[in-house]
């Protein structure tokens, strides 16, 4: 099948670990150049040697691919971050997925202030700052793009434990459709995925009986892998979604349709 993202230039943040690794293989499989970016450095270079060889013969070329450290909540970092990625590739990056993302949990009634600022500097602030700072860069050059941000089923449904992370996630969706009314004009569409439970390194620490619980209710019967969301950005990246702007496309297995 042909590479449908060949030579296209994509920014992944939390592309060290989870969703954001698969993401990035993805990506590169479809011939695009990524730009892994992750608070933790070390894991971006890791996605990024696991990256060495993809996409070669879809057109991306030998050492193609690069990590980038920066913590999506710092303004400064992000901004030095795109500077970072033009001055390597000459150019920004024209798709951008938002994988970065945190949780703090614990029931309303105990949770802590900074439980709650925490969550929303990374999840939902942080998604912000990559947009606009992205954003920015695309409209500056006359480039298109496409914007994908990964919200998760919590912020549509609520979940207990994760009043922050919920208010977060529905946060992004409400951001993304704004961000689509704005730049549909510059050819830049921006759509979320609502990811249900994915076996990643975040759910790892939900409690097993909880975990037994939700099984129960996922029509496909099983949990998701990183992969299946993976696939449904590359989707979104690609011009195959071309007239899809302002919309969630929800990967739960079901999970509360
Ligand atoms: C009936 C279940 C229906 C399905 C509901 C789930 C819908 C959403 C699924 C999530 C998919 C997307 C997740 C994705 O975005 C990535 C993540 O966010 S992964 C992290 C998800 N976090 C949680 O689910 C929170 C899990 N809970 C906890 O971490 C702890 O319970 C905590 C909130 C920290 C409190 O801990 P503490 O030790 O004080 O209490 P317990 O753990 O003993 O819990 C007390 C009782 O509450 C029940 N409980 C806790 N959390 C949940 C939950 N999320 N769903 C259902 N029930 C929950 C727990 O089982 C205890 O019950 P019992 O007293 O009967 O044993
Ligand atoms: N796993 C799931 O079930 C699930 C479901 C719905 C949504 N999501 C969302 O998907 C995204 C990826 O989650 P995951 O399950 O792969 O988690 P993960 O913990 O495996 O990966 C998250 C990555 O983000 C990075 N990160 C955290 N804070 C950062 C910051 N401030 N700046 C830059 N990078 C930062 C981490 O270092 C890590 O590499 C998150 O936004 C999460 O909320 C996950």
């Amino acid at each position: 099948m042909a590479a449908k993202l060949r030579s296209v230039l994509a920014l992944v943040t939390g592309a060290g670990s989870g969703i954001g690794q698969a993401v990035s293989l993805r990506l590169a499989r479809e011939g695009a150049l990524v730009a892994a970016s992750d608070r933790d450095g070390a894991a971006a270079e890791e996605t990024i040697r696991l990256l060495v060889g993809t996409g070669r013969d879809a057109g991306a070329g030998p050492g193609c691919h690069a990590a980038f450290q920066a913590d999506v909540a710092q303004a400064g970092a992000v901004q030095a971050l795109i500077e970072q990625i033009q001055a390597c590739f000459s150019r920004p990056p024209s798709v951008v997925v938002s994988c970065a993302g945190i949780t703090r949990d614990e029931f309303l009634l105990r949770m802590p202030e900074d439980y709650w600022d925490e969550v929303i500097a990374v999840n939902l602030k942080g998604t912000f700052l990559v947009t606009q700072a992205a954003a920015r860069a695309l409209v500056s050059s006359g480039s298109g793009g496409s914007i994908i941000n990964i919200s998760s089923i919590v912020g549509k449904v609520g979940n207990l434990g994760q009043t922050n992370y919920a208010a977060s996630k529905a946060g992004v969706e409400g951001m993304t459709r704004n961000v689509a009314r704005e730049l549909g004009r510059h050819g830049i569409r921006c759509n979320s995925i609502l990811p249900g439970f994915i076996i990643t390194p975040m759910t790892k620490k939900v409690p097993q009986k909880v975990l037994d619980r939700i099984i129960t209710q996922i029509p496909m019967g099983h949990l998701g892998v990183p992969e299946d969301v993976a696939d449904v950005v590359a989707f979104l990246a690609s011009d195959d979604s071309g007239y899809i702007t302002g919309t969630t496309l929800e990967v739960t297995g079901g999970l509360f349709m």
